[in-house]
């Protein structure tokens, strides 16, 4: 089979990841890739990997393209995705949207946090957390794949919730590589300004906070609180997620794992590690992958701990979408994902 794909954005860290991939990706053939700053230069992963030549265009000639597209990937900041996924959805593509211009239900929580006017295709979205929503991807015509914190802290989070077993107040911590700000991240994320230091940044008013609490109240059943920390790490990527909650029965530590295990368990790209403290970066960064490992105090009210780990680029972003690119395709969601190998031994 050879559906005919293409990446808006291509230049950016996330468009990368996806080109990357998706010219190895059995199942596609990568017909367009656009960018203005490199409009007219070789694609080189098409000719590396596919043995393709395809040279990338800038976004006017792109969107003259874009009907030739069975599949349109917008790795594009969140304004950009508004304006463009309607006129590409109109041509017959289907849009899987990086960004978080269509993830946010609730419109005024996305104005408020995005500062952009919401779009009313976002009641037509699908939120593609395959792990949570695969059923809901297969017919999409616009997928949004979520935020690369909201992907690591629904992970940890959502099988303990969905048994009622915390309390609805919850607090995450996470720490993110310097590539999650994107390439064209301004002075407060340059070498200098990120080397040696750690800091936490958009406390109380971080743009994943409605989408965590979106995910979580829908797995709970009812409204989950959620306050949200990030953290910059003077790394390029990966993300270190550490979710704090409070037990509403009695559970031992083996009982939440075992219960992790469970709802993990048929899932190709999340696995749970024996303790918290196997949960590390080198084990995710460069794959697809998201490990999770859990401890509690085991009486009721006692403090449950959860960390999850991912790759900001590939399970945050481009692995994910790729992963609801083979759904929408009837594809093995593994298909192009599972030979990423990762960076470290
Ligand atoms: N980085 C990450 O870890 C994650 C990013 N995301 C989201 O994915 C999207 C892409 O992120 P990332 O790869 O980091 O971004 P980058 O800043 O690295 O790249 C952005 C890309 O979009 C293009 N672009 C910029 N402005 C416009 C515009 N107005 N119209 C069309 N194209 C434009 C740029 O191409 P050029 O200038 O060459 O045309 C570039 O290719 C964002 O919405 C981001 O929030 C989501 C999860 C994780
Ligand atoms: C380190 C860093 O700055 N990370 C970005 C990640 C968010 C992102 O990529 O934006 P979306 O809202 O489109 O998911 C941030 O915190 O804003």
């Amino acid at each position: 089979m050879n559906e005919r794909v293409g990446v808006i954005g291509a230049s950016g860290y996330s468009g990368i990841e996806l080109t990357r991939i998706l010219a190895g990706h059995p199942g596609v053939r990568l017909i367009l890739a656009s960018s203005d700053r490199w409009a007219g230069e070789r694609v080189e992963e098409a000719s590396r990997i596919a043995g393709r030549e395809l040279r990338y265009v800038d976004l006017a000639q792109a969107e003259r393209l874009a009907a030739e597209c069975d599949v349109l990937f917008l790795a594009t900041p969140a304004d950009a995705s508004l304006r463009l996924a309607p006129a590409l959805l109109e041509q017959g593509c289907r849009v899987i949207d990086l960004s978080g211009a269509f993830r946010i239900d609730d419109s005024a929580a996305f104005e408020r946090f995005y500062g952009l006017t919401a779009s009313n295709l976002q009641s037509s979205a699908v939120y593609g957390l395959p792990e949570l929503f695969r059923n809901r991807v297969h017919g999409a015509r616009l997928v949004a794949n979520p935020g690369c914190y909201p992907t690591a802290a629904s992970l940890a989070l959502a099988p303990l919730l969905r048994e009622e077993l915390l309390e609805p107040d919850l607090i995450v911590n996470a720490a993110s590589g310097v590539t999650g700000a994107g390439r064209t991240a301004k002075e407060d994320f340059s070498f200098a300004e990120v080397a040696e230091d750690f800091r936490a940044y958009k406390v109380l008013r971080h743009q994943h906070t409605p989408e965590i609490e979106q995910t979580l109240s829908g797995c709970a059943g009812s409204a989950v609180n959620v306050t949200f920390t990030p953290h910059l790490l003077p790394i390029r990527r990966g993300i270190l997620c550490t979710s704090y909650g409070r037990l509403r029965r009695k559970a031992t530590s083996e009982e939440l794992r075992a219960l992790l295990e469970e709802a993990w368990h048929d899932e190709p790209f999340v696995d749970v590690a024996p303790s918290p403290d196997q949960v590390s970066l080198h084990r995710v960064v460069g794959t697809n992958r998201c490990l999770v490992g859990v401890a509690c105090e085991p009486e009721v009210g006692g403090r449950v701990v959860v960390v999850s780990a991912i790759d900001n680029l590939v399970k945050g972003a481009a692995g994910q979408a790729v992963q609801n690119l083979n759904l929408l395709l009837g594809f093995d969601e593994s298909t192009g994902l599972s030979g990423l190998r990762g960076f470290h031994p």
